[in-house]
């Protein structure tokens, strides 16, 4: 919207409710666009991308990678939690400031007060790659909500319900979005179709996405 001068105002972002417990912060994580995609360049040059094997034996068209004192990571022996990096064997990059301050602040908004997230999965994905419908479910307890945070290219979120074959909900996801589920909503099933293709224009032919967990 313009302000009386002309000049783009800054609006409040949209909230938009989802599920029971579940809300979209549209444009959410702008403002901290640039600290957190050099934050990011930061985890990568110490936990580079990397395609993952499901325990079924498939790789990953999603590539992933990790910051905080856990780790997400899939292999022949299951999904797991891990305080190190496998490729490296040193534990992941530590959670970077401006990230808690974005998972603090967004849980907050959505009405999750006190969220301190110490896992956060980094999800890369290139055209044609995509996440099939499923819960998170590896974390210790799911008192704390999941803080999902989209950047660059846009993508459809696929947000369903309990039971894998209930209805799901499509809804687009651009640079900025913050999404963020709990309570009743906190193992709703979820997935991303496979990524269209296109060019943003600071982050280029991908798109990032950045959940936040409490895992431990
Ligand atoms: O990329 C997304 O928007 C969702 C990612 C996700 O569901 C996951 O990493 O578990
Ligand atoms: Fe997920």
């Amino acid at each position: 919207m313009n302000d009386l001068f002309g000049n783009e105002a800054p609006e409040a972002p949209e909230r938009e409710p989802l599920a029971p417990g579940a809300v979209i912060l549209r444009g959410w994580a702008l403002p901290l666009e640039t600290a957190l995609l050099t934050a990011l360049d930061g985890i990568v040059a110490e936990a580079p991308f990397r395609h993952m094997v499901t325990p079924g034996g498939f790789e990953m068209s999603v590539a992933m990678t990790n910051c905080g004192a856990a780790g997400w990571v899939t292999d022949r022996r299951g999904y797991r939690y891990d305080g190190k990096d496998p490729e490296s064997g040193k534990p992941w990059p530590p959670m970077p400031a401006v990230f808690l301050t974005l998972a603090r602040e967004a849980a907050d908004e959505a009405g999750y007060p006190g969220f301190v997230p110490d896992a956060c999965l980094i999800n890369r994905y290139q055209p044609g790659a995509r996440l099939s419908l499923h819960q998170d479910r590896n974390e210790r307890d799911f008192d704390n909500p999941i803080v999902s945070v989209s950047l660059g290219l846009a993508a459809t979120f696929q947000f369903g319900g309990l039971s894998r074959t209930d209805t799901v909900r499509k809804i687009p996801l651009r640079h900025g979005d913050v999404v963020v589920w709990g309570g009743p909503s906190r193992l709703f099933y979820h997935g991303v179709p496979a990524l269209k293709d296109g060019e943003h224009l600071t982050v280029g032919r991908v798109r990032l996405n950045l959940t936040f967990r409490k895992a431990l």
